[in-house]
């Protein structure tokens, strides 16, 4: 059961499973929930974060002290919903303004019954995840709050992130064509992982008819729509428990059919190489990551929403059961592998957010090249 908190001071708690606490008001929904705690580094963009799929049973942390000032419109949803379990902010709008907003984001996760928290201090939460890692969080708030302890019990109660499968919980039950924008020239089969709106416009925008497929697609069904190339969406959960993906993947890699990933998409291709995936301590959260693209050499700012990551060699080339591949791009604070690219096969993929929904621009050359490897596979 969830109520309503606007106008009001209910006192909210947020409970981290290795005993720290801290005291704020409640946001959005009052009750109780559970998740993740991840922080995002996002200025602006939260409606594309919190209706980012990818984001299902984490609870985000805005870094940014002031959320909701722009409110919350009809357009710039990722998805249908809003996927963050909880949402943690510093001090939020009191009066929110913009030409295209129709409601306040208190009053939106409210409908929703997202479960917030308020006047916490996030730069100190966010230090303490950096330093301790990504741990289960609680945030309880009205008739939820309790004593401590027993909060605490119940947040250790929580499953973990690491071996958690939840892309068929996020993705579509039934497959969806987004049709080109002007003259169609190809087709792309696109496995919905968790797929964010903005990812098949860009391909629409390109010329491309997009085929969405449910998480559970088969090779036979990718290969049903007579693609010309196949697509792996970004999503939420453990890339080590996606071995449907990664099978169907492999099938379309013995094909040579043109391949393009992002972010799970990535995690997949690497295990389909392969290659090993781990948990990163605190995740890339965020609109101003920057990236190499070792190819170019060139750095690109870019959005990034990912926990996971590929552990492939960075400066050797690789012999993989699909010919040779290599990391194509690098995160350049920490040296994380951003991007893969095979050497023998048409297919590459990248941990970050082309589509930039909410994000810079700088990387959507990485469609340019998918639609460049189905005019060569033409030719
Ligand atoms: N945005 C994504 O696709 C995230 C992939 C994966 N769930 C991770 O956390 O790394």
């Amino acid at each position: 059961m969830t109520t309503s908190t606007r106008g009001t001071r209910v006192p909210a708690v947020l409970v981290l499973e290795d005993g720290r606490i801290f005291r704020g008001r409640a946001y959005g929904a009052v009750g109780e929930t559970f998740g993740e705690a991840v922080f995002s580094t996002s200025m602006s963009g939260y409606q594309e974060t919190l209706t980012d799929p990818s984001y299902h049973r984490q609870v985000v942390v805005m870094t940014a002290p002031h959320v909701g000032n722009t409110g919350v419109n009809d357009e710039d949803p990722e998805s249908g919903r809003i996927w963050v379990s909880g949402y943690v902010v510093r001090d939020p709008a009191r009066v929110p303004s913009n030409w295209r907003a129709t409601r306040t984001l208190d009053e939106e996760l409210e409908r929703q019954g997202v479960v917030g928290i308020s006047g916490v201090d996030t730069r100190a939460l966010t230090r303490h995840l950096r330093e301790r890692g990504a741990m289960r969080v609680g945030i309880f708030s009205g008739d939820a709050v309790r004593g401590d302890g027993e909060l605490l019990a119940k947040v250790q109660a929580q499953p973990q992130m690491t071996g958690a499968d939840l892309s068929a919980e996020v993705a579509t039950k039934e497959a969806y064509v987004v049709p080109a924008i002007g003259e169609k020239k190809f087709t792309v089969a696109a496995v919905d992982l968790g797929i964010k709106g903005m990812t098949p416009h860009r391909m629409a925008e390109r010329g491309i008819e997009v085929h969405v497929l449910p998480a559970t697609a088969t090779a036979e069904d990718v290969y049903a729509v007579a693609p010309d190339g196949v697509f792996f969406s970004n999503g939420p959960g453990d890339p080590a428990t996606a071995d449907g993906p990664v099978a169907v993947m492999q099938e379309v890699l013995r094909r040579k059919t043109p391949l393009f990933g992002i972010c799970f998409g990535n995690q997949i291709l690497g295990r389909a190489l392969g290659f090993g995936t781990y948990k990163l301590k605190y995740g890339h959260r965020g609109i101003n990551q920057p990236v190499q693209d070792r190819t170019t050499g060139k750095v690109e700012v870019t959005a990034h929403n990912h926990g996971f990551a590929v552990d492939a060699p960075l400066d050797a080339v690789s012999d993989t059961p699909f010919g040779r591949a290599e990391v194509s791009h690098v995160c350049l604070n920490d040296n994380v592998v951003e991007g893969l690219r095979l050497l023998d096969r048409p297919a590459f993929s990248v941990q970050y957010h082309p589509e930039a929904a909410a994000g810079p621009h700088d990387a959507a050359y990485l469609f340019d090249r998918f639609v460049s490897l189905m005019e060569a596979e033409r030719a």
